[in-house]
């Protein structure tokens, strides 16, 4: 393992499985433009080999991310009041913290697919957005295999521009050619479906509903092979023609050998394309295991 930070003890310490790789870096880039029926979990498939192999591709070591809310309950968050602060240097009335994850451990391996569930606020999305560098860990460690892709149905691309110039903006951000983006263009429009009602691609995105902007993000950024891909809800936004291709989509990822993290509420999703679930609460980590096990455990706590 490379990268700042690392100790000997850290593998262990994050979850059960062996740490085995040289290649790992701890995780400071900037995640990318910002995304059935088959169940995964006990079939012989490419991706359950590569699992079996232990090839770690994301380590987090007793993660903590805490966000700082200047002014907070002050009533006075406003612009104006914190320029009159800077010009005055007055000091911000107050500023609380939320502690949003709380000593999360694991260890995610190549071929995984990870669903995470938790309540609203259980700290889920900061998670993400900590594993692709977004956000800085308050203490503990993230260590990556690769430029971790984070797709989320809030992801900017330009509004101003069209369907077509955003398929080559995004492509561009993710590392793929002018060539390769002209090769797979046809593949990508035609994947989210933006065109089926006429010629939307030539539109501004700003013209778009939520879905259809929510579905061509999530077509560009599956067109390529992710070292580690992290979809935030996209799909919930698609309608379910949609879900079913892109739940199709994100198994395939899985077995072009990279690790898929998906946020979902969708139970049914997370069972139909995850082999493994962690679970959060208030930040902590409730539990990690197979699917099944931590679906049920999940859903038999929320019943109460
Ligand atoms: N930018 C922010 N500033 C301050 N607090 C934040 C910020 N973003 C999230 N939080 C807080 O962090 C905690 C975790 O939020 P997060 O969005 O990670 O939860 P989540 O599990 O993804 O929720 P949901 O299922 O509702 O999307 C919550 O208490 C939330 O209020």
């Amino acid at each position: 393992m490379s990268g700042p930070g690392r100790s000997a003890g850290r593998c262990s310490r994050a979850s059960a499985g062996s740490c085995t790789s040289g290649r790992l870096r701890r995780s400071t880039a900037v995640a990318e433009a910002s995304t059935g029926t088959q169940t995964v979990g006990a079939s012989d498939t490419d991706a359950d080999k590569l699992v079996a192999q232990h090839i770690p591709t994301v380590v987090v070591d007793d993660l903590h991310v805490v966000y700082r809310v200047h002014g907070a309950g002050s009533g006075k968050g406003s612009a104006t009041s914190a320029l009159s602060r800077i010009l005055s240097k007055r000091r911000s009335p107050s500023v609380r913290e939320v502690h949003a994850v709380r000593g999360v451990s694991f260890i995610a391996y190549k071929g995984e697919s990870i669903g995470l569930i938790g309540s609203n606020g259980s700290g889920k999305s900061t998670l993400l957005k900590a594993v692709a560098g977004l956000l800085p860990a308050e203490r503990g460690s993230v260590y990556t295999e690769g430029q971790p892709s984070l797709l989320g149905v809030n992801a900017a691309l330009m509004n101003d521009l069209t369907g077509e110039r955003n398929v080559i903006l995004g492509g561009l951000a993710m590392g793929m050619t002018q060539e390769e983006i002209r090769t797979r263009y046809d593949e990508i429009v035609e994947f989210s479906g933006i065109n089926e009602k006429g010629d939307f691609i030539s539109l501004p995105m700003r013209t778009y509903s939520s879905g259809m902007s929510a579905r061509l993000r999530f077509s560009i950024a599956a067109a390529k092979s992710h070292d580690v891909l992290m979809i935030d809800e996209a799909l919930a936004t698609g309608d379910a023609k949609f879900q079913r291709r892109s739940e199709q989509r994100i198994r395939e990822l899985r077995k072009e050998a990279g690790t898929v993290f998906l946020v979902s509420h969708n139970n049914k999703s997370i069972r139909d394309t995850c082999n493994r679930v962690i679970w959060l609460e208030k930040g902590e980590l409730m539990m990690d295991g197979p699917t099944d096990e931590v679906i049920k455990a999940y859903e038999k706590e929320n019943k109460r």
